[in-house]
């Protein structure tokens, strides 16, 4: 999920609009703070006799500690209160308590040993209309729902296998890039170009030919009586969804308000999800009929059509889009920055290009195949999965029953959020955690190429990414061919364009490169 689940994370930024509301919540809040004192009472009731509490980050009576948190960046917020408070604290959003993990061990144990306790999904409003209530395979809860669609994802598109029969799509996409660089180069010599429209193009491409079976240029669609374009079926796809996914609805963090009617925020979000359905039934009606002439052909559309008896029209419309959007997203947010971080980093540029050459040679075109002879671009990828965490909180889970964490009582009815960011920063574990630095993967903590998670990246467990192997594949191969056609260097004043767009790590501003190519 990427995705999706990227930008999806957030239950916990405060749109500006929303803080006029959020004033006019706290006054009716007080009415309720009677009925808070009996919870925490409760709370407090609860805990095991011998654990320890969850240290508290400090906040007001009613709000908590949603007011600290108006940057937007909470992850960022997360990590300084962790020098405080320590690798694990507890934080009020609201009425909502959100216990934060900050250390890839108590993360880990959350993911992996107390999985059972803590395996349900806590969405915010947005993210539950979003998802059409949990109907898609990253933001399900673990149940039979959710082994039934994972089942299908990996049978068709993401397990080695499948990754293998589908690999003529990646070398399509990457061609396709190596061909509209080279064109720019000859046609510009000199001038930057920006990076994110040629890449993220050609990945919405393969995400549309893996899921429907086209790079779809347009589309007539019944319900606007209009014919849509490539751009603004990304937009209605992609782009439009991952704003929504953050977008906040106060009522989220006072649950007993939930009778005070929101319109702005639900218009909103249900303007997305029409066109979403719009435009997705438009295409999938397509596929139906190429599929009615006798046309099926290898993608995941035929494929649920096919064998996912069980699915109704709108899981299955959901299944699809859910691919297009994680496909299309994270890997092009991790992609873009590893290209920022070899154009700032000759040298480091220049090693992982001599490293290509020693492995295809001067004439032989880098390939999937070579991937296991470049220890040095696997490692430069983990570092920028580590420095620039795609998805920077993973979207929060819920406990289900009393628990254990890192040596403190959690209480059932917490949120927990993990602070992948935070993990991946932690200074006790990596040494200076802000520079990016890929020699830090070959010293000994490389094992080989295929091991997908050495950082926290990728969560763990149970629920970790299924899309590792793609993503990783796409990626590398694509950054591997580029450094092997072109020299790559930031465009004057790129250096300081770091910032990023809301709680996700997409580049605020897309990157803008020179490139020369090789001889
Ligand atoms: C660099 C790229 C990517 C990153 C950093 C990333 C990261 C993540 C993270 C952190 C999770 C959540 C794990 C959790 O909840 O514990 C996740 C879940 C997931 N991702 Fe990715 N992802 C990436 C690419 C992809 C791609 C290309 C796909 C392909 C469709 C994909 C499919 C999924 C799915 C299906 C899940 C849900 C797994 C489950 O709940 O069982 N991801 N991803």
């Amino acid at each position: 999920m990427a995705l999706a689940s990227s930008i999806i994370t957030t239950l916990l930024t405060l749109q500006p609009a929303g803080y006029a509301t959020l004033a006019v919540v706290a006054v009716c809040s007080l009415f309720f703070s009677l009925r808070l004192l009996t919870n925490f009472t409760a709370g407090k009731n609860r805990a095991g006799p011998c654990l320890r509490r969850v240290p508290q980050v400090p906040g007001l009576p009613v709000l908590g500690n949603l007011l600290q948190l108006k940057e937007k960046k909470p992850h960022k917020t997360f990590t300084k209160w962790a020098e405080t408070y320590g690798p694990i604290y507890s934080i009020k959003t609201g009425s909502s308590s959100v216990v934060v993990l900050n250390t890839t061990a108590v993360a880990k144990e959350a993911m992996v040993a107390k999985f059972s306790s803590i395996s349900t999904r806590k969405l915010s409003k947005a993210l539950s209309m979003l998802t059409e209530d949990k109907s898609i395979v990253a933001m399900s809860d673990y149940d039979d729902f959710h082994r039934t669609i994972k089942r299908h994802v990996l049978t068709h598109l993401l397990s080695p296998s499948a990754q293998k029969r589908l690999l003529y799509q990646r070398e399509l996409m990457v061609e396709n890039i190596a061909t509209k660089l080279r064109d720019h180069a000859e046609a510009r010599p000199g001038e930057a170009l920006n990076f994110r429209k040629i890449f993220e193009t050609e990945l919405f491409g393969l995400s549309t030919r893996q899921a429907i079976g086209k790079d779809v240029e347009s589309i007539y669609v019944e319900e606007l009586g209009s014919t849509v374009s490539r751009e603004e079926i990304f937009r209605i796809l992609v782009l439009d969804q991952m704003e929504g996914a953050i977008e906040v609805d106060w009522r989220d963090f006072f649950p007993y308000l939930r009778w005070i009617p929101n319109p702005s925020f639900e218009k909103k979000i249900r303007r997305m999800n029409f066109l979403r359905r719009a435009v997705m039934n438009a295409l999938i009606k397509e596929c139906k009929q190429r599929i009615a002439s006798g046309d099926v052909i290898d993608c995941y559309i035929d494929y649920l059509l096919s064998e996912g008896k069980t699915l109704t029209d709108l899981q299955i419309m959901m299944l699809v889009w859910e691919t297009i959007i994680e496909t299309a997203d994270t890997v092009m947010v991790a992609t873009e920055w590893t290209i920022y971080e070899l154009a700032k980093n000759p040298d480091r540029q220049e090693r992982l290009f001599q490293e290509i050459l020693t492995a295809c040679g001067s004439s032989e075109g880098l390939s999937e195949q070579h991937l296991s002879k470049l220890p040095y671009l696997n490692a430069i990828f983990h570092e920028t999965l580590r420095r620039h965490s795609p998805v920077p909180i993973i979207p929060l889970r819920h406990v289900d029953v009393d628990t254990e964490l890192g040596g403190y009582h959690v209480p059932a009815g917490t949120e927990i959020a993990m602070n992948l960011y935070g993990c991946n920063m932690d200074r006790k574990q990596w040494e200076s955690p802000e520079e990016w630095m890929p020699e830090r993967f070959l010293d000994g903590g490389s094992d080989t190429t295929m091991d997908l998670h050495k950082t926290m990246a990728f969560g763990g467990g149970r629920r970790a990414c299924a899309g590792a192997l793609q993503a990783m594949l796409i990626s590398c191969t694509s950054i591997g061919k580029m450094v092997q056609q072109f020299e790559w260097r930031l465009e004057e004043g790129e250096e300081e364009n770091v910032d990023t767009l809301a709680l996700t790590a997409r580049k605020l501003e897309p990157l803008h490169v020179t490139i020369k190519a090789r001889s």
